[in-house]
């Protein structure tokens, strides 16, 4: 009897215990299966291009996809890196006083500011790509690498079938010995790091060569200063679009150029296709004053008699960058004279029957009815003569297409799907614009005509390729390539996402898409799934990436810290009030060297729009104005840039106003004089504006608050500070002690992977 029941017993314990060992298993699967999730969507995308992997694994990856740095192949270059690039000006909490275990308890409060002095004045450098002239050192490693097809072909393998273009030249290019350095991997010490010099002397070290056209090189130096020098994705783009451009083309070339311009966040991607492309414009606008301009090659959207005929159309993801970078665009053009226009209506002329409309639309807003886009007919444009449009795709298909052009299809699929007419039953709306319906006129005329687009830059590529743009951005790009008399492959046709069923019968091999016209994309991400895109559809695609590509700025400095296990929001607020208070007492202000001068603002990222709100309403409660932004707020809806004043960098001579206003500021590198409680020194968002805005270097803060997406995610919102070699520091909070910090540890380690050397 005894016996028994101490087998009963040994046997409850044993299920109790297996029981455990199983759950604790389940969970820890759960885990492993999260992360890999995470590694696969995220890391696994970042690390493709990284040339430092910091681990075994990583470096196995690298190895497989035969990253060999210094060399170059059939249409991927990578710019030469800076000998600069050893000295040590990022860091991953490198200051041992923040990021000791110990400071990490208390860090989430203020304490000795006399910390952060230290760093801020040990850490003063500027990358070498962003130094002005005589303090430059000569960028000498060169390195390259397939990321994805290579694997398969072989190193040096060809691409495309050989055509004239830049992969031809290429090829015949000796290549340099690989050098592998990895400073995180224990054979190479930190100063076992050498970058070997090779030469670099077919890349342009100056604007002036080749030569840019004298205004636009002048409007250049009033923007970025006189001694500035290209930075590496620039000093690629002189080299292969500039060239390119001086040769000009004709609608019926095949000798299109295809360029994927891929770089870390800062680094001046907009200048380096921004010269080249409106270099090209003028030059053939000169061209033509002397022999008539060829005209409008017809096709069924070329709309010769249309408004408006630009000659180049730039994408980005949101109206705000779209107004950003056409005031961009045109602060270069003061000179040379091209228009620009933005396809929002903040860049349009006020008028008198505008702003009856406009009063008429703020009307409607308040009446409850939404217009999520935020977007407003222009009306009256004829005999205005455009030469470049920026705008989101979608906005850009309706000035080709009329407002509401998608309208019909819909009700036309759901007529065959629910076998009624349009009489049985009213219309469904399809997207947010469409309940502009009783705001004038909401299914309007074509308005421009596409026959006459000889470039296209498609900027924040890997969002406007993603699932959710692709269909317009390739919509729009097939309505291009057939008003200029060259149909390619509908979206629809050539889907870019695997269908949910398998195929019944095998896909057809796909078609290489070849556009007639100049096609440019730009990001600072490359995810898997746009390289694959481009590996099937682009081959000939030549990828100019500069050797920071998926890290973050030299520049930007990374920071933790704990919640305290109290109010997050008070912890967050504890952390700004200290942030001013480092101002304050560091002096670091130039022109205010007493200490008393502007407070630098704080930008800060969160998941949810309504946490944006919570924490917005938080701050105000106590004295901290600010501008919590989200992709519903109503400051959105006011077609213009204004609700990001003193915020976004503003150009001294930026048409209209539309690229932001913080011109004083921004030349001095500072934030304003005001009080925060009187001017709003805090913005908070979500990912909406971590995409290619350009934010005033008086942003020296940059909040993550919730965990991030992916490191994708993470790196465009960290980059909005620390851009163009100014410094920056990103504040990643999170729950670095005891229970449940394993999710931010494993964050902190993952950003880790990414901070630039
Ligand atoms: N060669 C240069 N020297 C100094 N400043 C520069 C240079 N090139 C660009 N800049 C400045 O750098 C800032 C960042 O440029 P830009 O917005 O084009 O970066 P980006 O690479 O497109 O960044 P993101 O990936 O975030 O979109 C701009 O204010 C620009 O005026």
């Amino acid at each position: 009897m005894p016996k028994i029941s101490v087998f009963a017993f040994a046997s409850r314990l044993l299920s109790a215990e297996s029981g455990f060992m199983l759950r604790s298993t389940t969970s820890q699967l759960c885990k492993a299966e999260r992360s890999l999730q995470f590694y696969t969507t995220a890391v696994l995308p970042v690390q493709l291009l990284n040339r430092r992997h910091k681990d075994a694994s990583r470096r196995r990856l690298t190895e497989a996809m035969k990253m060999k740095p210094g060399s170059r192949s059939a249409n991927l270059e990578v710019a030469p890196r800076s000998r600069g690039a050893k000295n040590k000006s990022s860091r991953d909490t490198h200051d041992p006083e923040l990021t000791s275990k110990r400071n990490f308890a208390r860090d989430a409060v203020p304490h000795s500011d006399s910390q952060y002095v230290n760093t801020l004045r040990q850490k003063d450098s500027k990358p070498s790509s962003f130094r002005r002239k005589g303090r430059q050192n000569n960028p000498v490693e060169e390195r390259s690498g397939r990321w994805t097809r290579e694997r398969e072909l072989g190193a040096g393998a060809q691409f495309g079938d050989g055509g004239s273009g830049p992969s031809r030249q290429l090829e015949s290019r000796s290549t340099t010995k690989p050098h592998m350095v990895d400073s995180a991997v224990p054979e190479f010490s930190e100063s076992s790091i050498t970058t070997p010099r090779q030469d670099s002397s077919d890349l342009p070290k100056e604007f002036t060569s080749p030569p840019l056209m004298p205004g636009l090189l002048s409007c250049l130096t009033d923007l970025i200063g006189p001694g500035a020098t290209p930075t590496p994705i620039q000093s690629l783009s002189l080299k292969w679009l500039m060239h390119d451009a001086e040769k000009g083309h004709d609608a019926s070339s095949s000798d299109w150029k295809q360029f994927l311009l891929a770089s870390e966040t800062g680094s001046g991607k907009s200048i380096a296709y921004l010269l080249p492309l409106l270099q090209d414009l003028k030059q053939s606008e000169l061209a033509s004053a002397s022999s008539p301009r060829p005209r409008p090659i017809p096709g069924p959207e070329s709309g010769p008699t249309r408004a408006l005929n630009p000659r180049a159309l730039i994408l980005a993801p949101t109206h705000e960058l779209s107004r950003q970078l056409s005031g961009f665009a045109k602060s270069l053009l003061h000179e040379v004279k091209l228009r620009v226009l933005c396809a929002s209506r903040a860049n349009t002329k006020s008028t008198k029957e505008r702003d009856a409309t406009a009063r008429q639309m703020v009307a409607q807003f308040e009446s409850g009815l939404d217009d999520k886009a935020g977007e407003f007919e222009v009306r009256d444009r004829s005999g205005f003569p455009v030469d470049v449009v920026v705008g989101t795709p979608m906005k850009l298909l309706e000035m080709v297409k009329g407002r509401g052009w998608d309208r019909k299809q819909v009700d036309a699929k759901d007529e065959l799907a629910a076998g009624e007419s349009d009489s049985e039953r009213p219309g469904r709306l399809r997207r947010g614009r469409d309940k502009m319906v009783g705001v004038g006129k909401w299914r309007s005329q074509p308005e421009m005509g596409l026959a006459n687009v000889a470039w296209v830059v498609v900027d924040e590529a890997d969002v406007l390729f993603d699932p959710d743009f692709q269909e317009t951005t390739r919509q729009l790009l097939a309505d291009i390539s057939s008003a200029r008399g060259y149909a390619v492959p509908s979206p629809t046709s050539t889907p870019l996402s695997p269908t949910a069923s398998p195929p019944t019968t095998p896909a057809p091999a796909p078609t290489p898409i070849e556009y007639p016209f100049n096609f440019i994309l730009t990001s600072a991400t490359i995810p898997s799934a746009l390289a694959s895109y481009l590996d099937t559809y682009h081959p000939k695609l030549m990828r100019l990436a500069s050797p920071h590509l998926h890290h973050l700025p030299k520049t930007l400095q990374t920071e933790y810290v704990s919640w305290t296990g109290g109010n997050k929001l008070a912890d967050i607020e504890r952390r700004i009030r200290r942030v001013w208070a480092e101002d304050a007492s560091l002096s670091v202000i130039p022109g205010k060297g007493d200490g008393k001068g502007g407070l630098s603002r704080v930008l800060i990222f969160c998941n949810r729009s309504s946490k944006v709100e919570e924490l917005g309403k938080y701050l105000e409660e106590r004295g901290i104005k600010n501008v919590a932004l989200s992709s519903t707020s109503e400051h959105r809806k006011r077609g213009s840039n204004h609700h990001l004043d003193g915020f976004l960098r503003g150009h001294a001579k930026d048409a209209e106003g539309a690229a932001g206003v913080d011109t004083a500021s921004a030349a001095l590198g500072v934030g304003v004089t005001s009080d925060p409680k009187s001017s709003p020194h805090v913005m908070i968002t979500t990912s909406l504006l971590s995409r290619g805005l350009d934010f005033s270097p008086s942003i020296r803060h940059v909040f993550i608050v919730d965990e991030p997406r992916n490191m994708i995610d993470f790196l465009h919102r960290a980059g909005r500070t620390g851009r163009a070699g100014q410094k920056g520091k990103v504040v990643v909070f999170g729950k670095m002690k005891g229970r449940g910090s394993a999710k931010a540890k494993d964050v902190r380690k993952k950003v880790g992977s990414l901070v630039a050397h």
